[in-house]
């Protein structure tokens, strides 16, 4: 049977990158997706905003949406300090193996929790099964209809607090539309949008920032 593209991504990442070495892992699936096979990964241009937006989160647990390759995962986890942990949810059984194969070629296995099956199923879940009180950034990256509903469910299940930071890939193309008119008519929470282009190609995209209840956090220090 033919090899999918995830598993040619795979195979470059193996046979190219250097095991234990993030930034390695990072620019091999750039490479591999911009000179050969397109690939839905965050990309270069977008993963900057993204690694800017998660020192400025400096989270203690962080949680993603969508793992697909586990790209971004990469990204966020070589940022994350000691003793702090990222939990990723993947639909797609082979996705997320993929995904296992390519965050341990990074060396970030410790770091990275690969949670597999539907975001509005495992949510629920994070606080009794994964030991989550509060998540300190969340990024959206899965089905773009999901975004509004699993960030509601995220509030109703109380795994939000004063100062968390979502941030939501593909604002323009594919789109959420139904996201952007929630968060942005949501006075709990404050919007910032980022201008970039779709991973790969010269198609305009957004990510999305919106922090919950900002001014109360800092009243707090
Ligand atoms: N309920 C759940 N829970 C967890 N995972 C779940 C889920 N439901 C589904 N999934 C699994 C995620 C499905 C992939 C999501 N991402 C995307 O769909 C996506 C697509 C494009 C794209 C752009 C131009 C094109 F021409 C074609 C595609 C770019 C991106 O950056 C993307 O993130
Ligand atoms: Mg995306």
């Amino acid at each position: 049977m033919d090899q999918s593209k995830e598993q040619r991504i795979l195979n470059s990442v193996s046979y190219n990158a250097v095991k234990g070495d993030p930034e390695s892992v990072i620019n091999c699936i750039d490479k591999y997706c911009s000179q050969y096979e397109w690939a839905m990964n965050v990309g270069d241009e977008k993963g900057t905003i993204l690694d800017k937006v998660v020192e400025e989160a400096d989270p203690s647990v962080a949680l993603e949406l969508g793992t697909y390759c586990g790209y971004s995962a990469i990204r966020i986890a070589r940022l994350l300090k000691p003793n702090t942990r990222l939990l990723t949810i993947e639909f797609n059984p082979e996705f997320a193996s993929i995904a296992k194969e390519i965050i341990e070629i990074a060396g970030l296995s410790e770091k990275v929790t690969i949670l597999e099956g539907h975001s509005e199923d495992i949510i629920p879940q994070l606080k009794k099964k994964y030991e989550v009180e509060t998540l300190d950034f969340v990024f959206l990256d899965h089905w773009k209809e999901r975004y509004a509903p699993d960030t509601i469910l995220l509030e109703e299940c109380g795994l939000l607090r004063k100062g968390s930071i979502l941030l939501a890939d593909n604002i323009i193309y594919p789109g959420a539309p139904e996201f952007i008119k929630y968060i942005r008519s949501n006075k709990r929470f404050e919007c910032t949008s980022y201008p970039s282009h779709l991973e790969y190609m010269k198609v305009e995209d957004a990510m999305e920032k919106a922090v919950k209840d900002p001014g109360a956090a800092a009243m707090l220090f």
